[in-house]
């Protein structure tokens, strides 16, 4: 039985990271928590608030920013921290080596139906000579994270983390240690299973109309397979079924808003999600262009999505594909 602290030691990761790793499953523990108590201890349903983003927030998405930042911003290693529930980055230590960005509470829709959810993290170096609290130190594409992962929420919770060689997942145990359970993940390169918010449809591009078209058609269309799929609205969730037994994930740009490139975030949920999967053997992309590449240049950029078993992913990107 490895710990996560023990499989960090045993990999060389600096002590520093692995000091700040624990400060993120600390904060994830006291959000599994409130999660557990849901209803009994008052926490779920609407808050007063509205997020930069415009939309309603729940109280758990306050609460669970509320715990990731205290939590952060009092370890010593952090120079700032950006999340998706915070208008602007808020600096840490000036002498702290790395930024957090995070999504605290991901599918946060799915709280009040007591449906699976979960914590994004990202983790960068601070730039020499930037503020961690200024937003141009954040301005680095996902290739420059150091680590990214997720917990998983859902009838166990599960750590799923990249330190930049390989996947691991870790299940919390009863007594409140993230325990070794999952070395070395790989997606599975094939898939016949695909999600995606369906409701949309008229809203995409030609492109990923004519894909999605191909893959209802199953074994009768052009791509000869019968499919399936699942939708359940955390994207936590989704990358987790991914990383477990393959498949697409799809949230695409659409014209809903066009001032919109998506409606995920680069910071907190493309670039950490698109490590992890790259890490896994999968590939993540805009449909265009791997997402990793893409080079922020707002915190709460959005981004459009396309990830999974690398098959897959490519088919859909041959459809995207400019002559
Ligand atoms: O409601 P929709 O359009 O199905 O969108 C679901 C997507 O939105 C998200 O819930 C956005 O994340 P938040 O809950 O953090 O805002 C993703 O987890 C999920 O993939
Ligand atoms: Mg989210
Ligand atoms: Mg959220």
């Amino acid at each position: 039985m490895l710990l996560l602290n023990q499989y960090l030691k045993h990999h060389e990761t600096p002590d520093d990271l692995i000091d700040l790793i624990d400060s993120l499953m600390l904060s994830c523990k006291e959000i599994a928590i409130k999660l557990r108590e849901g209803a009994l201890a008052g926490v779920l349903g609407t808050a007063e608030g509205v997020n930069v983003q415009g939309e309603t927030q729940k109280k758990l998405d306050v609460i669970s920013n509320d715990i990731l930042k205290a939590i952060l911003l009092d370890n010593p290693t952090v120079a700032g921290i950006a999340s998706e529930e915070e208008d602007f980055p808020v600096g840490g230590n000036p002498e702290g080596k790395y930024l957090v960005t995070f999504d605290p509470l991901d599918g946060s829709s799915n709280i009040d139906v007591n449906v699976s959810v979960g914590t994004i993290f990202s983790i960068l170096s601070k730039p020499e000579g930037i503020d961690g609290g200024d937003e141009a130190a954040y301005m680095q594409n996902g290739r420059k994270q150091i680590a990214s992962g997720y917990v998983l929420y859902g009838p166990c919770a599960v750590l799923v983390m990249t330190t930049g060689s390989g996947v691991n997942m870790f299940t919390l145990s009863h007594g409140g240690d993230f325990i070794l359970t999952e070395e070395n993940v790989q997606i599975p390169e094939q898939t016949q299973e695909f999600g995606i918010n369906m409701s949309n449809q008229r809203f995409w591009e030609p492109e990923m109309q004519a894909y999605v078209a191909d893959l209802l058609q199953g074994e009768e269309g052009p791509l000869g397979k019968r499919y399936n799929m699942r939708w359940v609205a955390s994207m936590v969730a989704e990358v987790h079924r991914i990383l477990t037994r393959g498949g697409i994930f799809l949230y695409p740009w659409d014209n809903r808003d066009t001032s919109k490139p998506g409606k995920l975030r680069l910071m907190y949920e493309g670039n950490p999600m698109s490590f992890l999967i790259e890490q896994a053997g999968g590939l993540s992309t805009t449909c265009y262009d791997n997402i990793m590449d893409v080079e922020p240049t707002k915190i709460h950029q959005r981004v459009a999505v396309g990830l999974g078993s690398t098959g897959e992913v490519e088919t859909m990107m041959k459809y995207h594909a400019k002559d």
